[in-house]
């Protein structure tokens, strides 16, 4: 599927991975809304990418993804601004353990559910959508157990697990819309910065910095191309793209 002249709808485009997965698809022709909950930085991202391409093909709108209702107010506005929804990138995430790792669950997991829920609804064919695809972003924490984030590695594993499980239902697949999950290792952005900075908030931030140091880290730009690979290869439904600046891509 080409993504040209596609709508996408992606949560936590303000910075960092986000805003590289937007910025991908806005390079090869899709209309994007930004989402995220940080209004001023959305706005910023947003006035740096209308420079940068046709400003119709481009809107912000504030939305924090545990919030139902601005999540109904983020995908009508993608319906009433870009003229529907073909791509729904379930990205926003958080990274807070310790005291604040309910906030985690609440993000990650919660946050992620309400918006593929949303977003299976609006792309269905039997209502009213036009069939499309949903990536959501887990993590290789997902996957591979480290001692660093218990609560963190158990969202992206319980992404994992609803996205698949949803993928596998007839009433999705058999109304256009294909679910993948993108999962990658360390990513050059503030979140794996603070994370190694905030010693209370990571345990162990020791080892975090030793499998920094072993797998290596990735600029944003190379998980936007495996974003892209996802959305545009048909045969990878309810595929896991992991990747990593060690290991490269591989499926799952
Ligand atoms: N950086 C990394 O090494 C990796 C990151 N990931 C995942 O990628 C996703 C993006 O992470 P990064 O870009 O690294 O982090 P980041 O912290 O740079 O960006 C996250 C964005 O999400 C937004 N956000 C946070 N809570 C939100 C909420 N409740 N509703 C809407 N937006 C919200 C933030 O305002 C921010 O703009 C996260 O799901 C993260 O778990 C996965 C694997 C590796
Ligand atoms: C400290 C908080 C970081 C939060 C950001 C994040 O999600 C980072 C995830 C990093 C995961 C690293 C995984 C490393 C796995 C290795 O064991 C690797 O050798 C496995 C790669 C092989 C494979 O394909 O599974």
């Amino acid at each position: 599927m080409s993504v040209a002249h596609k709508v996408a709808l992606v949560t936590g485009a303000a910075q960092g991975i986000g805003r590289g997965l937007s910025e991908i698809l806005l390079k090869h022709g899709a209309k994007v809304l930004l989402t995220d909950v940080n209004q001023a930085a959305g706005d910023k991202t947003l006035a740096e990418l209308t420079a940068k391409y046709d400003q119709s093909r481009v809107a912000f709108v504030q939305c924090d993804i545990t919030k139902q209702e601005q999540l109904e107010t983020a995908f009508a506005t993608a319906k009433s601004q870009l003229g529907g929804i073909d791509i729904v990138v379930n990205n926003a995430g958080i990274g807070d353990e310790g005291d604040r790792w309910e906030n985690t669950v609440d993000v990650n997991l919660k946050g992620t559910v309400k918006a593929t829920k949303m977003a299976i609804d609006n792309l269905r064919k039997d209502r009213g959508g036009k069939g499309g695809v949903i990536v959501n972003m887990a993590s290789m924490a997902g996957l591979n157990p480290n001692p660093c984030g218990p609560v963190y590695c158990a969202t992206k594993a319980a992404i994992i697990m609803f996205s698949q499980c949803w993928g596998m239902n007839p009433d999705v697949t058999g109304n256009g819309v294909r679910i993948n999950i993108l999962a990658p290792a360390f990513v050059d952005t503030d979140l794996v910065k603070q994370q190694l900075q905030k010693g209370k908030d990571v345990i162990r931030p020791d080892i975090a910095a030793m499998m920094v140091e072993r797998v290596g880290i990735m600029p944003v730009e190379q998980v936007a191309e495996a974003l892209l690979e996802l959305v545009t290869d048909e045969s990878k439904h309810n595929a896991v793209l992991k990747i990593s600046a060690s290991t490269g891509k591989s499926y799952q």
